[in-house]
């Protein structure tokens, strides 16, 4: 008998856009469909799988949830994403739906075009590609007016040949978008959500539809529900490095740095994250995640910075066995002074 493909959604967007908190509600209300989870991080901290395991969602159990950390998933295809997916296939419990989380900072274009593979392609279908946009910093310029700083980079580094690695990207993967989520419209106003809205649509040449939403707030049956195929059209959705590079130079992040700072108790969280907000303000950090041991609480103290917006709340109890301790990872661009950004973190404990 003939085996129906199993659907594949690839959701992508920016660090920090807001994918694995749209997932998060996608897998509470998943409407009685089993959903695997792929997860990739960019980074060597498991925050966001971490993340997601503790929602406790029927839909998607910790065995369900496939973590790939050997690096970001689009230059790791084959030797990371084919295999982990040909023994998802294998399992005797096979998912109704497959969702696919890129790292922030990923090219969703070679994930997508592996579904092409002959192993893949008879089994799987992509049923849509979903680009997550963080619309509050779309209107606050971040993916479009940091020229002055990348052309100083180029200045120092001439195997910078991008133009701005935060623009090319954010337009990379809006160009490989079914559906394009403009998230955290809480953050701005009706007439910036309008800007917003001009300012993707120019970003690409393509015309994907768009929705907004808050903490990622989707319906299931539209996230899961696109139906396009997108395999089959991969070719017309270039990123700039394929444009660029048609004769197949390797694609990497060289552009981006990350790094895991460790540190000990700390007891005043409040002071901490205001004296980070500094930190991240002063040395452009894009994105800082991880927890914290606050002396006195049974829970760690989750936190996530995307630019200089906080957030922080209690998660999980340590689990038995789990040495406390405060872990970040921080990322940013790569002339951010690693050893400043350390000894800065350290000084706001
Ligand atoms: N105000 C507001 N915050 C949001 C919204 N959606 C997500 N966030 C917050 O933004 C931060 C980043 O969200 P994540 O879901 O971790 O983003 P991500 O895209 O998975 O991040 P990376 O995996 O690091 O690229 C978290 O602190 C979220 O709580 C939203 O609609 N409004």
């Amino acid at each position: 008998m003939l085996q129906q493909k199993i659907p594949a959604t690839v959701i992508t967007g920016f660090l920090g856009a807001g994918k694995t908190t749209m997932i998060r509600n996608l897998l509470q209300n998943a409407g009685g469909k089993r959903i695997a989870l792929i997860i990739n991080e960019f980074g060597d901290l498991g925050v966001d799988g971490d993340v997601l395991k503790g929602c406790g969602a029927e839909a998607c159990t910790e065995d369900d949830i496939i973590e790939l950390t050997n690096g970001c998933i689009c230059c790791t295809v084959a030797d990371d994403f084919i295999p982990t997916m040909a023994k998802l296939l294998e399992r005797e419990n096979r998912p109704d739906h497959i969702v696919i989380e890129t790292s922030g900072l990923a090219l969703p274009q070679p994930l997508v075009a592996a579904f092409n593979w002959p192993e893949i392609k008879t089994q799987v279908t992509v049923d849509g590609v979903i680009t997550v946009v963080d619309s509050a910093a779309v209107a606050a310029g971040r993916f479009a007016d940091d020229h002055d700083k990348v052309d100083a980079l180029r200045v120092e580094d001439e195997n910078l040949d991008h133009e701005s690695p935060l623009e090319e990207l954010f337009e990379d993967q809006l160009t490989a978008a079914d559906l394009i989520v403009l998230n955290k419209t809480d953050l701005i106003d009706a007439a910036g959500l309008q800007a917003v809205r001009a300012e993707v649509a120019s970003r690409t040449a393509r015309k994907p539809s768009m929705i907004e939403a808050r903490n990622g707030e989707v319906a299931a049956a539209v996230l899961l529900g696109l139906g396009v195929g997108s395999e089959d059209d991969i070719a017309n959705r270039k990123s700039h490095h394929e444009l660029e590079h048609e004769n197949g130079e390797e694609h990497d992040h060289d552009e981006f740095d990350s790094f895991v700072v460790e540190l000990g108790a700390i007891a005043d969280p409040a002071a901490f994250i205001e004296r980070l907000k500094g930190v991240i303000a002063e040395h452009d950090v894009l994105r800082l995640k991880g927890f914290a041991d606050v002396p006195g609480k049974p829970l760690r103290l989750l936190i996530q910075a995307v630019g200089s917006r906080i957030d922080n709340y209690f998660e999980r109890a340590w689990a038995p066995g789990e040495a406390r301790g405060t872990r970040l990872v921080v990322i940013g661009l790569h002339d951010m002074d690693e050893a400043a950004v350390r000894a800065a973190i350290a000084a706001a404990v």
